[in-house]
């Protein structure tokens, strides 16, 4: 009897820094391409497809989790997190080996219970004392019913095809959704407006106390280039010269950084401009959430 071919949705979850975008290139193993999907199937950002012989596997986004702020953006963020966990197939937690803190423990109540949620341990490479380890996977799987435990290293690529055989066993059997090559089919305006806040919060993020959205206001192909322009949405005005830094260093950094990557993306010239506004509350105005395109 041939072995039948098991498709599904799995979605990587974690505290910030976790190591989550590094396993999930690693996973996925290769660089973002545009495709089209087969058939309108679903209703997740689709991060990612990893094809092999037996199974894909769809690696979607699931909104960030917001523990910083009280109010309307943590009960919308927390209600958007766990309807689409319940959606998915399979739900990877990632926990940086060792380094167990408040922030991971406030995803708990969210994951779904039962065979669907694995435990990933990750940065393994990095972990000192190896002996610990033991410890610390007990302390983890007393606080939840995880159905496995994979420690990996997404840099060393350790137990990553141990890791995909866990998930390939939980995933639903049913035909590919995609083509056997695809990769991913986030519209290019996301992933430009990710690369942005990318750059933003690598050169800034620790100054920006309540982040930043970045949305894409602009998107004009002329001729060979297209014409970006984007739009910084900030919290504070106060948040202005930390965006700038002395002269407009910060931001010039940041406009040529994502603009060489956005070319790399499309493979044409990009003429990119980014401008910054003032949104006063908008992470505690639902509406004003809609409206950046969180819902
Ligand atoms: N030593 C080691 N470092 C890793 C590994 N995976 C990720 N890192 C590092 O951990 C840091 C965070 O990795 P990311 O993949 O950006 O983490 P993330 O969870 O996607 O972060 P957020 O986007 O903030 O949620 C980076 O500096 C990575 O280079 C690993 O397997 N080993």
């Amino acid at each position: 009897m041939s072995t039948p071919f098991r498709c599904g949705f799995v979605a990587i979850v974690g505290r910030p820094n976790v190591g989550k975008s590094t396993l999930a290139n690693a996973l996925i193993g290769s660089k973002i391409s545009i495709v089209s999907r087969k058939a309108q199937t679903t209703r997740h950002r689709i991060n990612g497809v990893l094809t092999r012989d037996h199974e894909q596997f769809v690696f979607v986004d699931t909104p960030g989790f917001q523990t910083r702020h009280g109010g309307a953006m943590n009960r919308m963020m927390n209600r958007v997190v766990t309807q689409a966990l319940a959606d998915v197939d399979v739900v990877l937690h990632v926990v940086e080996a060792g380094k167990w803190s408040e922030g991971d423990a406030q995803l708990l109540p969210l994951l779904p219970k039962g065979n669907k949620t694995i435990l990933v341990i990750s940065k393994v490479d990095s972990l000192k004392d190896k002996n610990a380890m033991f410890a610390f996977v007990s302390k983890l799987t007393a606080q939840f019913p995880y159905s496995a435990v994979v420690p990996v290293s997404a840099v060393k690529s350790v137990q990553l095809d141990t890791l995909l055989d866990e998930i390939a066993t939980r995933l639903p059997e049913g035909e590919p959704m995609f083509e056997a090559d695809a990769l991913t089919d986030r519209p290019v305006r996301f992933i430009a407006a990710e690369l942005i806040r990318e750059k933003i919060f690598r050169l800034v993020g620790d100054e920006l106390p309540y982040g930043c959205t970045v949305v894409i206001e602009q998107w004009e192909e002329e001729g060979r280039s297209v014409k970006v322009a984007a739009c910084i949405v900030i919290e504070r005005e106060s948040h202005r010269p930390i965006l700038l830094g002395a002269g407009g260093m910060h931001m010039k950094r940041i406009a040529t950084e994502a603009r060489q990557d956005i070319e790399k993306l499309l493979d044409k010239p990009v003429f990119l401009e980014i401008y910054i506004k003032v949104r006063k509350g908008w992470s505690d105005r639902e509406a004003a959430l809609r409206d950046l395109g969180y819902e």
